[in-house]
């Protein structure tokens, strides 16, 4: 910033030289002659010259300083767009950086919308208009001021009045367009929200806007907030030009008045040669004026960017998590053990699991069952570290998980219900988030049996580099789940977790799955979370939770033996 604006003070000044080169070339073509003190500097460097020779060389003069003063004008700019640019996008990295490092709550609870809107359109906002606009605004600022002072030197009148002339249209067109400018920026800034929340749901769903054949319903919001951005956008360009045209009139009629002052004040000679210089100086504070009020709207419009960010900034800083990683999580393989634990959403009333304590043997496969809102999804959040409990304690071989959540995050791989798969080969699919020249083919391969998948690939027109999709959409349901359990896998976890992995596939496929997973036995720690019984029929331990209680624990047979409702739920499942 301090170099930015050295840079606009050195361009500055070199307006000013030129400005004040003009004045006594002016002078010279006006009336003949010159200051003697500068008349004397020339006869010194050059010898005596003739008029002509002496106009020449002031003319050439003041080009110089005008091409020197261009150059240093596009360097700077250069500079200082790299800057900016660069500023930008660390920004922006960042700002998804914050995003990335918040809690689990608070990310569930934001809009992805939004959060597009604050990386792709508020940093550029705030950078590209604001930060950017404040140098350039300060660089006009500083060679207006710069010309000005030399005007004082020409005719301090005549300046006196320029200045209060122009003084006086610029704080009026400001005071008209300042709250339009504002009001334009926030209509900007929320199109693109909008137009997010229309296209997101309507591409993420695209199979049953078809069906239900709600295509135009999304284009048409889609539509509605493009529109609404391209009205601000128009009336933004229009707002931020319009003063040209009011400065344009301003211009003729200031000269005129000036004309008409300085020649009641001044003799005819010196009131030419004034008025020439201040019509030369007006060729250049008009542009770098009109500049500055575009300048002014891109400010006021982009403020609304920095805003936002101020306002995500603060949020995020609020809630972010440092995940450490203190290695102290025991190497090897171990139990783990809830005791006691209880929690409650920052925001519900009542505890949602309490007084819990289970047990998930090494090696053995446990799972959690109960009706819709028994806490099975927030056990299972427990179990990841990514909440918290209010009381009791997570223990993994007798030391508590939060002491080490990323040594905690090593140990333990998730199969989600809806796996996210990118449109991507198969390989990116499976070593989901690792660099092509760091996939270990061996434990690709490995993964890949246990997860009986090679059938499922040999099926593949190119094979392992066969795209799926967006959502693996190439992929039956099964086949994506096998991908699922393949990229959990390849994380060589000590404890894998299938969150009702299971629920939206056939009995047939539920049974391979099943199979698969039982496969696994013994190699790891499995744990299951399903509303289906015939998931979990060959669990060793299964937990049977009622809001957020263990109601009855023990292996399928036994239950059906001591829980009344359990066994009618698998009387309902067929299962017994
Ligand atoms: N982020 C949240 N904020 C507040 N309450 C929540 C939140 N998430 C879940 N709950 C509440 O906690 C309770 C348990 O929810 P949870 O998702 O753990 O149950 P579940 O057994 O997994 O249910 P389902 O089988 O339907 O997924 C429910 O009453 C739910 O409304």
């Amino acid at each position: 910033m301090i170099l930015a604006a050295l840079g606009s003070a050195g361009i500055a000044v070199l307006d000013m030289v030129g400005i004040a080169a003009t004045l006594p070339l002016m002078q010279l073509i006006v009336t003949g002659s010159m200051a003697p003190a500068l008349q004397a500097l020339l006869g010194t460097l050059f010898g005596s010259l003739e008029i002509k020779s002496t106009i020449l060389i002031m003319a050439c003069t003041v080009i110089g300083v005008l091409v020197v003063k261009s150059l240093l004008g596009i360097g700077f700019r250069w500079w200082m767009l790299k800057k900016s640019t660069k500023l930008e996008s660390e920004a922006s990295i960042e700002l998804f950086r914050l995003f990335m490092s918040t809690t689990y709550l608070s990310h569930k609870a934001r809009n992805l919308g939004e959060i597009n809107r604050d990386i792709s359109a508020a940093v550029p906002q705030a950078f590209g208009q604001v930060a950017m606009g404040f140098i350039a605004g300060l660089a006009d600022a500083l060679t207006i001021i710069g010309i000005f002072i030399v005007l004082l030197a020409v005719s301090p009148l005549a300046t006196t009045f320029t200045v209060i002339f122009f003084g006086a249209a610029l704080l009026s067109i400001q005071s008209v367009f300042r709250r339009k400018y504002r009001a334009v920026g926030l209509e900007l800034a929320e199109s693109d929200v909008n137009s997010w929340a229309a296209m997101i749901p309507a591409l993420s769903s695209f199979r049953e806007t078809r069906v239900s054949m709600k295509e135009e319903h999304f284009i048409g919001r889609f539509a509605e907030a493009k529109n609404s951005r391209a009205s601000a956008a128009r009336r933004l360009s229009m707002f931020a030009e319009m003063p040209k045209y009011v400065l344009e009139v301003g211009f003729v009629v200031g000269l005129g008045l000036l004309a008409l002052l300085l020649f009641s004040f001044e003799p005819s000679n010196a009131a030419t040669a004034t008025l020439g210089v201040f019509a030369a100086a007006s060729t250049r504070i008009l542009p770098t004026l009109n500049r500055l009020q575009a300048t002014s709207a891109m400010i006021r419009s982009g403020q609304v960017g920095l805003e936002l960010i101020g306002k995500c900034v603060r949020d995020l800083d609020s809630t972010q998590e440092v995940y450490a990683s203190s290695g102290r999580i025991p190497q090897g393989r171990h139990d783990l053990e809830f005791s006691g634990v209880s929690y409650r959403y920052p925001d519900s009333e009542f505890p949602v699991v309490q007084n819990l304590d289970l047990d998930f043997p090494d090696g053995k496969t446990t799972a959690l069952v109960g009706g819709s809102g028994a806490g099975k999804s927030t056990i299972l959040d427990l179990l990841l570290g990514v909440i918290r409990p209010d009381t009791g304690t997570i223990e993994y071989g007798g030391t508590s998980i939060d002491v080490d959540p990323r040594g905690w995050f090593s140990r333990v791989s998730l199969v989600p219900q809806d796996i996210y798969l990118v449109n991507d080969s198969v390989e990116r699919n499976i070593a989901f988030g690792v660099d092509d020249d760091e996939i270990d083919r061996e434990l690709l391969s490995e993964v890949i049996r246990d997860a009986q998948l090679e059938d499922v690939i040999d099926s593949l027109p190119q094979g392992l580099s066969t795209r799926i999709g967006e959502w693996g959409a190439r992929l039956s349901g099964g086949q994506k789940q096998r991908v699922g359990i393949a990229r959990a896998l390849y994380r060589r976890p000590q404890i894998l977790i299938l969150d009702e992995a299971t629920s939206a596939l056939d009995n047939l496929t539920e049974r391979k799955i099943s199979d698969t997973v039982t496969a696994l036995a013994g190699r790891m720690t499995v744990v299951i979370v399903a509303h289906r019984l015939s998931t979990v029929r060959n669990a060793e331990t299964i937990y049977f939770l009622e809001a957020g209680r263990v109601a009855a624990r023990g292996g399928f047979e036994d239950l059906v033996q001591r829980s009344p409702e359990f066994a009618r739920l698998a009387r309902l499942g067929g299962l017994a």
